[in-house]
C-alpha cells in the first residue's frame, strides 16, 4: 500500500485542494494531520511529501541513491534551464557541474575570497548611509557582486554594470519559470499538452525568449573570461579555473558556462532574501537588535569591524542569523523524483513518484522549535551547529553529496559578515507615519522559487557620529 494523505478526487487528484500561492503551508497543515511522510496526487501522479526533518534524512540520505534524480519539468526543458547546475538532470553533467563548483565554493578555496566578500560588505554598508531607503537594491548589488567574482572574475562596480543587468533578468525569468505552483503543473509531463493550464503560442514564444537570453549570457560571459585570459587580465574564478588549470577539454564548454552562469540563480537571490528578512526582524524586534548590538559593542568594540572569525565569539548573533533562516527559509521546497519502487517505512513508494521536500514546514515543526511561528534567536544559543535541528542543517538540503547546496560555507559567512557589520553601525527601525506613529511592516513573503518578504519601508541610520564617521571611510571601498 502507498502512504496515506488527504483523500483525492476522481481524475483531479488533490489538485483542488492546493492553494495556488505558497503550497509549503498547506503541505505543512495536512504533515499535522497525516504524518512526517504523507501521498498526495495530482492528476494520476503521486507526490510523497516530505514535512520533518527525520523524514528528509531517513529517504534522501540514507536512500541517496535512490531519491537523488531530479525531475525535468516541460517549461524548464523548453527554456533550458535544466543546463547548468540547479536543475540539470545528466548525471555526467551534474558531476562535472558540482565539481567545478567545489573549485570555488570549497571552506579552502573560500579564504581566497574573504577580502572580495569584505569589500562588497562595505560597499553595502556605505550605500545604505547615503541612500538608505535602497536597502535592498544595496543588498542585490552585494551578493551580484560577490557571484560575479567567483564565477567569471568581474569586478561590479556600477550599478548600472550590464552584465548584471542581463543576469538579473535570467535570475528573473528562471524564478519565473520554476515557481512551484506552475512546478507542480510542469513537472507532469502529460500536464504539457494540457491547454487549460499552458496557453499555447504565447507560451511556446516566452521559453524560446527565456532560453535566447540564458543562452546569450552564458556565452557572454565565458567570452568575457576568455578574453581576460588572452590580455593577461583574469581573475581567479570558476571559469578561470575550469579553463586554465583544469585538462583540455575534460569538462564541456556548454558545462563550464552554463554552471557559471548558475552560480548567479543559487547565490544570489538566496542571500538577498536572508538578508531582506534579518532587515525586517530587526525592525519588527528591537530588544532582539539591542541585545545583538550589545554583544557586538562588547566583544569587538568600536576599533574594528568583524570578520567571520568572529562567529564564535558573538553567539548571539550567530543565533540571530539561524533563526531568520528557520523562519524564512528562502527556497521552501524543492523537489526530487523516485528513480525506482521503493518499500520505506512498509509503504510503497512507485518509480516516478514526486519527492516535495518541505523545508519551510520542517523548520517549524513544534515538537523541534517550540512556539515555532515566533522568533526567538535565544533557542539556538547553548545549540551546537552540528545539532541536527539547527536550521544550518536543514535549509540548505538533503541528500548527501549530490544536492545539498554547494554555497552553503559561502552563504554563512556572508550572512554573518553582513549582519554583524550591519549590527555594529546602524540602528533599524520602523519609519513613523504623519501622526508620528511607527509602521509596522507586513510579515506576509512573496511566493516563488524563492521567497522575499514582500517590500517594506524601514529607518536605517547610524547609530552615532562614530558610527557615522567609521561609514564615511569607507569612501575609498566604492
Ligand atoms: C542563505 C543562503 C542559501 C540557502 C538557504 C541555499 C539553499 C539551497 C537549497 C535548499 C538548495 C537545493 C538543494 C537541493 O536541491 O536539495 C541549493 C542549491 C544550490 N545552491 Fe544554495 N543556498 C544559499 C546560498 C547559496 C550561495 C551563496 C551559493 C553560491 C554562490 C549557492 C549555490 C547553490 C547552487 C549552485 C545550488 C544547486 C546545486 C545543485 O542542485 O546541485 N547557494 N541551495
Amino acid at each position: 500500500t502507498p502512504f496515506p494523505g488527504p483523500p483525492p478526487a476522481p481524475v483531479l487528484g488533490n489538485l483542488l485542494q492546493l492553494p495556488t500561492t505558497k503550497v509549503w503551508e498547506r503541505l505543512n497543515e495536512w504533515g499535522l494531520t497525516y504524518g512526517p511522510i504523507y501521498q498526495i496526487h495530482l492528476f494520476s501522479t503521486p507526490l510523497l511529501v516530505l514535512n520533518t526533518a527525520e523524514a528528509a534524512r531517513e529517504v534522501l540520505d540514507a536512500k541517496s541513491v535512490l531519491y537523488s534524480n531530479r525531475p525535468l519539468p516541460k517549461i524548464i526543458e523548453m527554456t533550458g534551464f535544466d543546463k547548468g547546475v540547479v536543475l540539470e538532470h545528466d548525471p555526467l553533467r551534474l558531476r562535472q557541474a558540482r565539481k567545478l563548483l567545489h573549485l570555488v565554493l570549497q571552506p579552502r578555496q573560500l579564504s581566497y575570497y574573504r577580502a572580495v566578500l569584505e569589500h562588497h560588505v562595505n560597499v553595502l554598508l556605505h550605500n545604505c548611509l547615503h541612500e538608505p531607503d535602497g536597502f535592498v537594491e544595496h543588498i542585490r548589488h552585494l551578493t551580484a557582486g560577490i557571484a560575479m567574482e567567483i564565477s567569471h572574475g568581474h569586478r561590479v562596480t556600477s550599478r548600472d554594470d550590464p552584465f548584471v543587468k542581463k543576469a538579473n533578468v535570467f535570475a528573473d525569468n528562471f524564478a519565473e519559470a520554476s515557481l512551484p505552483n506552475n512546478h507542480i503543473v510542469d513537472w507532469l509531463p502529460f500536464l504539457a499538452n494540457f491547454p487549460g493550464w499552458l496557453p499555447g503560442m504565447g507560451f511556446k514564444e516566452k521559453a524560446r525568449r527565456y532560453r535566447e537570453q540564458y543562452w546569450s549570457l552564458a556565452e557572454e560571459g565565458h567570452q568575457m573570461v576568455k578574453d581576460d585570459i588572452a590580455k593577461g587580465l583574469a581573475r581567479p574564478s570558476l571559469t578561470y579555473k575550469a579553463l586554465v588549470e583544469g585538462k583540455p577539454g575534460e569538462v564541456p564548454d556548454d558545462v563550464i558556462a552554463f554552471t557559471a552562469t548558475q552560480v548567479y540563480t543559487g547565490g544570489a537571490d538566496t542571500t538577498v532574501s536572508t538578508l531582506s528578512s534579518f532587515i525586517l526582524f530587526m525592525v519588527k524586534h528591537p530588544e532582539v537588535q539591542r541585545k545583538a548590538q550589545e554583544e557586538v559593542d562588547r566583544v569587538i568594540g568600536s576599533d574594528r569591524l568583524s570578520s567571520f572569525a568572529d562567529r564564535e565569539s558573538l553567539p548571539y548573533v550567530d543565533a540571530l542569523t539561524a533563526e531568520v533562516l528557520r523562519l524564512r527559509p528562502p527556497v521552501s521546497v524543492v523537489t526530487r523524483e523516485a528513480g525506482q519502487d521503493d518499500t520505506h517505512n512498509g509503504y510503497l513508494v512507485e518509480k516516478g513518484t514526486i519527492i516535495l521536500v518541505n523545508f519551510w514546514g520542517m523548520l517549524r515543526a513544534e515538537e523541534h522549535y517550540p512556539d515555532p511561528h515566533s522568533f526567538k534567536p535565544e533557542r539556538w544559543l547553548g545549540k551546537d551547529h552540528s545539532d541536527p535541528t539547527h536550521p544550518f542543517n536543514v535549509a540548505f538540503g538533503f541528500g548527501r553529496r549530490h544536492v545539498s547546496c554547494p554555497g552553503q560555507h559561502l552563504a554563512e559567512e556572508l550572512v554573518f559578515t553582513t549582519v554583524a557589520r550591519i549590527l555594529a553601525l546602524f540602528d533599524i527601525a520602523p519609519i513613523k507615519d504623519e501622526h508620528g506613529v511607527s509602521v509596522i511592516p507586513s510579515d506576509d513573503s512573496t511566493n516563488g522559487g524563492i521567497t522575499f518578504p514582500v517590500p517594506f519601508r524601514c529607518s536605517i541610520q547610524p547609530r552615532s557620529a562614530r558610527a557615522r564617521d567609521v561609514l564615511e571611510g569607507l569612501e575609498h571601498e566604492l
